[in-house]
């Protein structure tokens, strides 16, 4: 199965969350499923945060970050009835703001679920809610506004 990401053009790739194009990136994959999207991350050691064993916030961030700007796409091109990757312009969203809550810690080494559903979508605007467990318990939540990339002439 595809990726969300898998779908975005070669200039966009380079992303350091989610750019299949970057070496030194996170290269997160989100997929659709029904009225949701996941992702799945499995942080190594030296994403480690200021106590041991548990992982650095700013990466929990960079998580909910690419996977937010992956499911408004994903949602968008559901609206308009198309089909990710199919040839027609590409729907891009970038994020416009990110609120995130840390709930508890969430620990390294484990594998990470990082989910994403649509509040709203109008016009340029889709704001996302997000969440990331870890064995079955939310550590940290989201709520993304994600905005229609538009390229200026
Ligand atoms: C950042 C662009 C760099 C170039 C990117 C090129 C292409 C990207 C295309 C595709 C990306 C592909 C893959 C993405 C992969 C990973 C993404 C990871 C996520 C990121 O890492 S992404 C980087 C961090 N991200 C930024 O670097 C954004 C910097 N920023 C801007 O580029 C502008 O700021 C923008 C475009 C957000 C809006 O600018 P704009 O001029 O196009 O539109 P405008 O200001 O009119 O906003 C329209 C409506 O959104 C409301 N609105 C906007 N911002 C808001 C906020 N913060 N809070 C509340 N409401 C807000 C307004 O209030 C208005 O609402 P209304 O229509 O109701 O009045």
């Amino acid at each position: 199965m595809h990726a969300i990401q898998d779908h975005y053009p070669a200039e966009f790739a380079h992303c350091y969350g989610c750019g299949s194009a970057n070496p030194h990136g996170l290269h997160l994959k989100s997929f659709i499923e029904g009225e949701r999207t996941h992702a799945r991350f499995t942080p190594a050691a030296m994403y480690s945060g200021g106590y041991p064993g548990n992982v650095y916030g700013g990466l929990l961030a960079s998580l909910l970050d690419c996977h937010g700007t992956a499911t408004a796409a994903a949602f968008a091109y559901r609206a308009q009835g198309r089909a990710l990757g199919d040839g027609g312009a590409p729907i891009r969203f970038v994020t416009g703001s990110l609120k995130v809550d840390y709930k508890r810690p969430t620990p390294l080494g484990i594998e990470l679920l990082i989910e994403g559903t649509l509040r709203s979508l109008e016009g340029r605007k889709a704001v996302i809610d997000l969440t990331l467990s870890a064995d079955g318990e939310v550590c940290v939540t989201g709520e993304m506004l994600a905005v229609q990339f538009v390229a200026k002439a």
